[in-house]
């Protein structure tokens, strides 16, 4: 963070962090999964922000969109100079993950770079989709920035339907080439992060069609533009998609080919190949493999969620121990709007979400290492469960992601509407992640699928995967005993899932029974479906964080234990009362008990109160990654909302020629 000298910084935050009683460092460790973590982080922060490239001089939405994307493609390219030339050189390929590289990133872009696509995508998909030949050949050019890559697998027909994809690669081994080819408009390529302008490759998805007959969906690397000269190549139609809700400067593309032939070789050949006489061989193990990407992108998607929601909750804590309004007490000073508990109910979740988002992230992130180790292993036992994980973490974590920052927005009010506080900005670039790389429903209907047939293996008594095991016990389908502890509260969630997911499976039965086909039954208990692993996935974030506070928190100081442990209860009490209907159903909580509740949860909020600013300052953000005139770490927000208006193009000159070209001649009737 940007700390300057203790004189600049708002004497209300001044009293705040002396208020705080816990060791902010030692959550910050937590945080960033261990004090190793932190320092590298840290580092590479060092490394890439005390370069004056990142600065804009005009901000950056005072810019048309032309000028925007310019600007963006030039910070990009200061930005991978530094990531390939140094920052690369501290953690190797793991760089690419690192919240290092995520955070320094944001510093550069307030929206989004051209090249997020080319890190976030274009390389995962070349690890991951390659033989070691075709990796060896593509990553280091890829990662020299030789070449620059986009992801395009959604088109103007079809983006959650995969296998509907219309896009054909068709062998042609006359030549050892595949001929790729868009039959109809729908089968345009649309979306792809990078694509429109910047990208010169391109991994698409089509569909495989080789001796005359279809082998469905593959990856295949493809070359767009000339390296030289930019152009795209005969047979290759590129644009931009238009102008969108944010993701302005990333350069969203459509694609189109006319019969355009690549080598045999550009396919990615890792879990299928083609032979030169056009035989078809399948090397994965598992049919989704090639799927692999996306669950990998949905993962770090946990994380991407509690990273930005940490930004929200600071620039609207901060702000809110700045911000004075109303006076509740006759003659009394006007209070901060942290210490109205309706603040504190709107903001401390957010907070807790974050802990929440962000330690189940960690926690999912080691569970697809696990399983990435299987699968080099040739064990795919484990990829099932990994998917239904990966979907609903990721449904789940970036529907609470975007609802809790805009609700950090109407917490601070009209100043919250500006740009540049940074909090519209932010919701329109996570409400995306809602949409993109699974569909919020859609992915929760995946879960769904695993949980109906986890819950027939629980009737049945088989053994059942580590995240689904407490439908064992809920197989007596008796309402569960209500207890307020953290456990009792765990397992109460467990049960409300257990009950939606047993009647999600009774209804198919039911239906099936009468006649319903098995699609159709399916169909018609798609919403309590949703609901059901919704409750799943809440049920297990709620496991996952407590027990990884209760793991992490066992070797730190005893008040940073209290705290971790105060915003978990918190997540754990803000749920249990926002499904109250639920518990009621399943479990054998009373109005007594939900009145406790209550009580339990308002105790908790002022108890968290006198610490709200130092945890937000233990999310450690520098000022150039919160881009907030309300979050900035000197709380000086009344100066930085009048500096940053003044630099609006609306304020060069004292009067605008548009009163002399029409409001002039309109008061004058010449109009
Ligand atoms: C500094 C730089 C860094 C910055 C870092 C920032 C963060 C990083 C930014 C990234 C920014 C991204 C920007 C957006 C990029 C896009 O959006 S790319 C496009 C993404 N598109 C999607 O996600 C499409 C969503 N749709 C799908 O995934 C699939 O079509 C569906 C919905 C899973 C259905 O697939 P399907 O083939 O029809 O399969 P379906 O018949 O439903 O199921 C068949 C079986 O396969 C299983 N299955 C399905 N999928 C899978 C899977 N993936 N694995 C295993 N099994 C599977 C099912 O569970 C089912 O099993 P059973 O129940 O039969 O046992
Ligand atoms: C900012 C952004 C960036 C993107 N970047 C990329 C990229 O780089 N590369 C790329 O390939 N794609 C990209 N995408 C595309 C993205 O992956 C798709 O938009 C996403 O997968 C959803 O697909 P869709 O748009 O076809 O929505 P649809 O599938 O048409 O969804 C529309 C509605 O129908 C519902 N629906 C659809 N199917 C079902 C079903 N089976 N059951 C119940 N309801 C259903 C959905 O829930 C949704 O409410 C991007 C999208 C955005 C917004």
């Amino acid at each position: 963070m940007t700390k300057g000298t203790q004189a600049d910084v708002n004497p209300d935050l001044k009293k705040e962090r002396l208020k705080c009683n816990f060791n902010i460092q030692e959550v910050t460790f937590i945080i960033d999964g261990g004090k190793d973590k932190t320092l590298q982080r840290k580092k590479i922060e060092d490394v890439a922000l005390n370069i004056a490239a990142s600065i804009d001089e005009v901000p950056e939405e005072c810019l048309n969109l032309k000028e925007r994307y310019d600007n963006a493609v030039r910070k990009s390219c200061v930005y991978s100079n530094i990531v390939k030339n140094e920052l690369l050189e501290i953690t190797g390929l793991e760089a690419l993950g690192s919240p290092g590289l995520r955070r320094t990133a944001d510093a550069f872009f307030k929206d989004v770079s051209p090249f997020m696509l080319h890190l976030g995508m274009f390389v995962p998909t070349i690890i991951g989709q390659c033989t070691p030949e075709q990796q060896a050949h593509w990553l280091p050019k890829a990662l020299e920035m030789q070449i620059i890559g986009a992801y395009a697998q959604t088109e103007l027909g079809h983006g959650t339907f995969i296998r509907g994809l219309e896009t054909t690669a068709t062998y042609d081994p006359a030549t050892e080439e595949f001929v790729l080819h868009s039959p109809t408009l729908t089968s345009t390529k649309w979306w792809a992060g990078g694509l429109g302008n910047t990208a010169n490759h391109c991994i698409v998805v089509a569909q495989l069609y080789t001796k005359g007959q279809c082998h469905g969906t593959h990856p295949f690397i493809v070359p767009i533009r000339d390296l030289d000269t930019h152009e795209p190549f005969p047979g290759v139609k590129v644009g931009d998609v238009g102008i969108r809700m944010g993701f302005n400067t990333a350069d969203n593309g459509f694609l189109r080919f006319n019969q355009y032939r690549i080598p045999r070789e550009n396919m990615m050949m890792k879990n299928a190949k083609v032979m030169k006489d056009g035989t078809y061989v399948k090397v994965a193990r598992h049919e989704k493999l090639t799927y692999g990407t996306m669950v990998f992108v949905r993962v770090t998607l946990v994380m991407e969620a509690a990273f930005n929601l940490a930004k929200a909750a600071t620039i609207a804590v901060r702000y809110s121990a700045v911000r004075r309004q109303s006076q509740p007490k006759p003659g009394e000073p006007e209070p901060q709007i942290l210490d109205y508990p309706t603040q504190q109910h709107k903001l401390f979740i957010c907070i807790a979400t974050a802990h929440a988002l962000q330690l189940t992230g960690l926690w999912l992130w080691r569970t697809f290492e696990a399983v990435l180790a299987d699968m080099r292993k040739g064990d795919t036992d484990s990829l099932p469960e990994l998917h239904a994980l990966s979907s609903c973490l990721k449904a789940v974590s970036t529907s609470d992601s975007a609802a809790l920052i805009e609700q950090c927005r109407f917490a601070c009010g009209g100043h919250g509407y500006m740009l540049s506080s940074n909090l519209p900005l932010l919701y329109s670039f996570v409400t995306a992640t809602r949409t993109y790389e699974g569909d919020y429903t859609v992915l929760l209907l995946q879960t769904a699928r695993f949980l109906v047939k986890a819950w027939e293996q629980a009737e049945s008594g088989k053994v059942l995967t580590p995240t689904v095991a407490y439908l064992a016990c809920a197989a007596a389908k008796e309402k569960v005993v209500w207890s307020d502890s953290v456990d009792g509260m765990i397992r109460s969630f467990q049960a409300v899932a257990a009950g939606k997911i047993a009647a999600c499976a009774e209804n198919i039965k039911r239906l099936t029974k009468t006649g319903t086909s098995l699609e159709d039954a399916w169909q018609l208990s798609t919403v309590r479906l949703v609901a059901a692993s919704e409750a799943h996935c809440r049920a297990m974030i709620c496991q996952a964080y407590w027990h990884e506070v209760t793991r992490l928190t066992a070797s730190c100081s005893a008040s940073v234990k209290i705290v971790m442990e105060q915003l978990a209860t918190l997540y754990l009490v803000y749920w249990a009362l926002e499904t109250t209907g639920d518990l009621l159903r399943y479990s054998t909580i009373c109005e007594s008990e939900l009145n406790k509740l209550q009580l339990k949860y308002e105790e908790l909020l002022a108890l968290i109160r006198p610490n709200a600013v130092g945890l937000v300052d233990a999310f450690d953000f520098r000022d150039e990654i919160l881009h907030s005139t309300l979050g900035a770490y000197d709380g000086r927000v009344y100066e930085r909302l009048m500096e940053e208006a003044l630099k609006s193009p609306l304020n060069e000159t004292s009067v605008q020629s548009s009163f002399h070209k029409y409001i002039r001649p309109l008061a004058k009737g010449k109009l």
